[in-house]
């Protein structure tokens, strides 16, 4: 957007995942910093993303929404060039950052796709920013675009994709089909460190919860890392069992911290959660993760035009 004489482009923060077999162990490499990786743990991980394709779809789909919200926003009359910037794997944060300075951009607002703060998200992305910034920044003004858990079009956007889940069961059941909404697991030692994580996934539950009207709903964790520690429960697997206990026949999986689709969707949830719950005797479906949902899109266009009139005028 040009505005006296200034130019503004949106960065969108994501995690980073690995965009080739070659990739993936670099990428391990740098998420675990100077902790090891043993070989048994990466064998198993790599055999993970051979199991969906080899490589992660994450930097294509993030890109897609990247596109699309450029586009959207050109519509409206705010042409900002939006760059994508990973946390974990290429394209770097700071990648970004030196191209935003190259095109000659000197106003930037940055966005976390994480829409639940964690250190090992939105923490760390912001950490990279800020090291980019003190290195090659200087004339580059920043604004973060702040939280958006609870950003009436993103829950909009999530009970969109739970009606299209719930379609999926003949029509005399839908009403009584326990939905999980399912979210990343963190260490509880993050979350007794200060993390907002998970009180900001407990709003987003209630929030859509309370969209959706009529539902009966839990919240679980899923993809608990192999370090040491506790983490976050229950475990979508514990929630698992127990439905099957109550003698249900369905149950409906929603991603709740997830914009993408990633290993995490595609081999944690399609592959082996999906293959427990059948175990259990459970009629297993997955919403679709939001990727570049018109919905979603549009909410991502509000909470930018919201942040750049306020900030920006
Ligand atoms: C909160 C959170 C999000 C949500 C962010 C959001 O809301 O967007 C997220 C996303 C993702 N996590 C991803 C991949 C991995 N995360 C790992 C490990 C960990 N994640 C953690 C937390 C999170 N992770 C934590 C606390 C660990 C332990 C780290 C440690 O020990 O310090 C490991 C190591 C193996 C393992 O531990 O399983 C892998 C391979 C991918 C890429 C997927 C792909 O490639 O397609 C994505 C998007
Ligand atoms: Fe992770």
């Amino acid at each position: 957007m040009v505005t006296g004489g200034n130019l503004t482009g949106i960065l969108l923060m994501a995690f980073g995942a690995p965009d080739s077999p070659e990739a993936v162990e670099p990428f391990l490499r740098k998420l675990l910093g100077n902790r090891p990786l043993p070989e048994p743990v990466l064998a198993k991980i790599k055999e993970r993303y051979n199991l969906i394709g080899g490589k992660s779809p994450l930097l294509e789909i993030t890109q897609t929404q990247a596109f699309k919200l450029e586009e959207k926003l050109k519509q409206r009359g705010k042409s900002c060039r939006v760059y994508t910037g990973m946390c974990y794997w290429h394209p770097f944060i700071e990648e970004a950052l030196a191209q935003m300075v190259e095109d000659g951009i000197n106003r930037v607002l940055a966005l976390s796709l994480s829409p639940h703060y964690s250190r090992v998200s939105t923490g760390a992305y912001l950490r990279q920013l800020e090291a980019a910034l003190d290195r090659y920044g200087g004339s580059l003004q920043v604004t973060r675009a702040g939280d958006w858990y609870d950003h009436p079009l993103y829950i909009q956007a999530l009970a969109e994709k739970v009606g299209e889940g719930l379609r999926q069961f003949p029509e005399d059941v839908r009403a009584e089909v326990p939905l999980v909404f399912s979210a990343h697991s963190v260490p509880l030692e993050h979350i007794e460190g200060g993390d907002p994580y998970l009180e900001q996934v407990e709003k987003t539950a209630s929030a859509l919860a309370e969209t959706l009207g009529e539902v009966q709903w839990q919240l679980a964790f899923q993809s608990k890392g192999a370090g040491k520690g506790r983490w976050l429960e229950p475990e979508v697997e514990k929630v698992l069992e127990q439905l099957r206990d109550q003698g249900k026949k369905n149950v409906l999986l929603v991603p709740l911290s997830f914009v993408s689709d990633h290993v995490e969707t595609l081999y944690d949830m399609d592959i082996a959660l999906k293959e427990y719950a059948r175990s259990l005797g459970l009629n297993f479906v997955r919403c679709s993760t939001l990727n570049d949902s018109p919905a979603f899109i549009e909410a991502l266009v509000q909470i930018i035009e919201q942040k750049l009139d306020q900030e920006w005028k």
